[in-house]
């Protein structure tokens, strides 16, 4: 759970494979993630950044590997199992319903919190403890004055800043972000930006990111995936001057 450098460790990954068919789409991956940091996860599109998400999730069952959450092995758990012992997520596609208020979801999160029974909207709404929680969420994203919106009605920055707030009412112990910033403005990845750099002291972020900008601003490590394999972990100044990364990356993307 210790690492080399004394941080603790709150997610392991070692070894991990998967195929689908003939395509290897994660090979041999290992990583980890300590308390109070964000490490980015980068690579070309189709490099296999979602498919290891999900398996480190439990949505996806890897072919060989394992996955450790707080110094546990969860390889035989369920994604709510996981998502119990405090494995936060947000999505690339939006989980949201739709046609619900913002507090109405940032509600139904909080009763997937306390272990998802089901029950009438309308009970869940009258659950004075849950609409705190609910609430308490939403004005951390700043979402807390747009409670009685329909969700639909959001911008997509809006929306997204909603997804976070689902996510914070499981009040979990580390996240794991899919593509946060897409689709954002300007002034709206910068103000998650913002945000997600006062989360991480409560639960470190494994963020999968394509806004170059946003993951040099934000990571304390950043591995880069390139064909289901990692190619380089380091700072953010050992990435940027690592000629491997730029050939198979950083340079791709300067070129576009
Ligand atoms: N369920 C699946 N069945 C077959 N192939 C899949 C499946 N899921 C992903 N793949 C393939 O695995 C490879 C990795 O896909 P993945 O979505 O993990 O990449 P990514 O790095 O997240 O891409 P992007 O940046 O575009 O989201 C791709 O070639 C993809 O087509």
């Amino acid at each position: 759970m210790t690492d080399p450098t004394g941080a603790k460790q709150v997610l392991e990954v070692r070894d991990l494979s998967k195929s689908f068919g003939a395509l290897q789409a994660s090979k041999n991956i290992s990583l980890d993630l300590r308390a109070g940091e964000i490490h980015a996860l980068i690579g070309p599109n189709g490099a296999g950044k979602s498919t290891l998400i999900k398996q480190i999730s439990g949505e996806l069952r890897p072919d060989s590997g394992s996955v450790s959450l707080l110094g546990h092995p969860v390889d035989n758990l369920s994604r709510v199992a996981r998502a119990r012992m405090g494995l936060g997520r947000t999505f690339q596609i939006s989980a949201l319903a739709m046609d619900f208020t913002v507090l109405q979801n940032a509600v139904l999160g909080a009763l997937g919190a306390r272990g998802g029974v089901f029950r009438f909207l309308g009970n869940v709404m009258r659950d004075k403890a849950l609409v705190a929680q609910a609430e308490q969420a939403l004005e951390r994203v700043g979402l807390l004055s747009d409670a009685k919106r329909r969700t639909a009605d959001l911008s997509h920055g809006q929306r997204r800043q909603l997804e976070v707030a689902v996510a914070l009412t499981l009040q979990p112990r580390l996240f794991l972000m899919d593509e946060p910033m897409a689709g954002l403005g300007a002034g709206g990845s910068q103000a998650l930006t913002g945000f997600l750099n006062t989360l991480r002291h409560e639960a470190p972020i494994l963020l999968v990111e394509h806004d170059m900008d946003a993951v040099f601003a934000l990571a304390d490590r950043i591995s880069v995936l390139v064909y289901g394999e990692v190619i380089a972990t380091g700072t953010t100044d050992e990435i940027r001057n690592n000629a491997e990364v730029r050939r198979a990356y950083l340079g791709e993307e300067e070129a576009v």
